[in-house]
């Protein structure tokens, strides 16, 4: 592989495929389909490509920990920054070889978060298939298409791929489940605010000390910054010892985010910023009056006024 403009995690057909054609559809014929999240984000920490997408979290299984720990393995600021979101809605198929039938299935592959999306419905269709784990969703209609399983639970494109047809349509246990994706980029530009935007950071508190936690919430709090995601993760370090991930309603131009930021650098044993860069849905960000730019800069005039007396 050498010089793509944009890695996804491939093979060819899986649901972050459709994420990156819809971030850069005139970059699709120069795509590089990663075998892994982790080997997407080091082409991109070594320049071999400008951008990877990878899946985030899901509104049903929630967050996509291979994508997590690939953001947090780099040296702690590599310069690898999300410069943007993006939702697919996500639906199943059961992909087989033509000529099979349901009932001649006896292993079926997929991505973990695929067959957590489809438990119920492989357990009363399915019951005695053997569920195998793959890389994701189209490495697992390759890999019946090669031959190696009976059924892969795919996105209903990845049939056309890999010649298979489906045994079942609307897997899903829940219809309209979305995926959310991020695009990285490695020393970009800070993407400029648009008014709905989010923060994304890891923040390590100082473990064993009563409100710790309650601190770092108030850093945003008292900012009017409304967080949309806050997800405990383990650090690996040993039981008991967390890191946060936090989605932040804010931009890191606007004041009240630099403030909170300023606040959490100062209290908490370390914090990673992520990226700032617009929502997917665009919806705009609620600031309460107090909180605006407008409202920081006339407080910080007032305090100015004070000191020169
Ligand atoms: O395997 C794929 O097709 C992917 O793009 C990965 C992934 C995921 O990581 O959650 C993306 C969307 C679906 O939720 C299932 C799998």
């Amino acid at each position: 592989m050498t010089s793509a403009q944009i890695a996804y995690l491939g093979p060819a057909g899986t649901f972050t495929e459709q994420a990156a054609r819809q971030w850069a559809p005139d970059d699709a014929a120069d795509a590089w389909p990663a075998p892994s999240v982790p080997a997407a984000v080091e082409a991109l920490r070594e320049g071999r490509v400008r951008e990877a997408v990878v899946p985030f979290e899901n509104s049903v299984e929630g967050s996509v920990p291979a994508t997590l720990q690939a953001l947090l393995d780099g040296s702690t600021d590599d310069g690898v920054r999300i410069i943007g979101e993006l939702h697919v809605e996500v639906q199943f198929s059961l992909l087989v070889r033509p000529g099979t039938t349901l009932g001649q299935v006896r292993t079926v592959a997929s991505h973990p978060h695929a067959f957590a999306q489809t438990r119920d419905w492989l357990s009363a269709r399915l019951p005695q298939a053997q569920q195998v784990p793959e890389s994701s969703t189209a490495r697992a209609a390759q890999a019946v298409a090669e031959g190696g399983y009976d059924a892969a639970v795919a996105a209903p494109g990845a049939a056309t791929a890999y010649r298979l047809v489906p045994a079942a349509e609307h897997i899903a246990d829940r219809e309209g489940a979305v995926t959310r994706f991020v695009v990285l980029r490695r020393g970009a530009a800070l993407p400029a605010p648009t008014g709905g935007d989010r923060t994304t950071l890891v923040v390590l508190i100082w473990q064993n000390r009563p409100g710790a936690l309650l601190e770092l919430l108030e850093q945003f709090a008292t900012r009017g910054i409304d967080l949309s995601r806050l997800e405990s993760r383990p650090t690996g370090e040993g039981l008991g010892e967390y890191c946060f991930w936090i989605d932040a309603d804010a931009h890191l131009s606007e004041q009240r985010m630099r403030e909170a930021l300023t606040g959490l650098r100062r209290t908490c044993r370390d914090v990673r910023f992520l990226g700032s860069y617009p929502r997917a849905d665009g919806r705009a960000a609620a600031v309460p009056p107090h909180a605006d730019d407008d409202a920081y800069a006339e407080a910080q005039g007032w305090v100015d006024r004070l000191t020169r007396g």
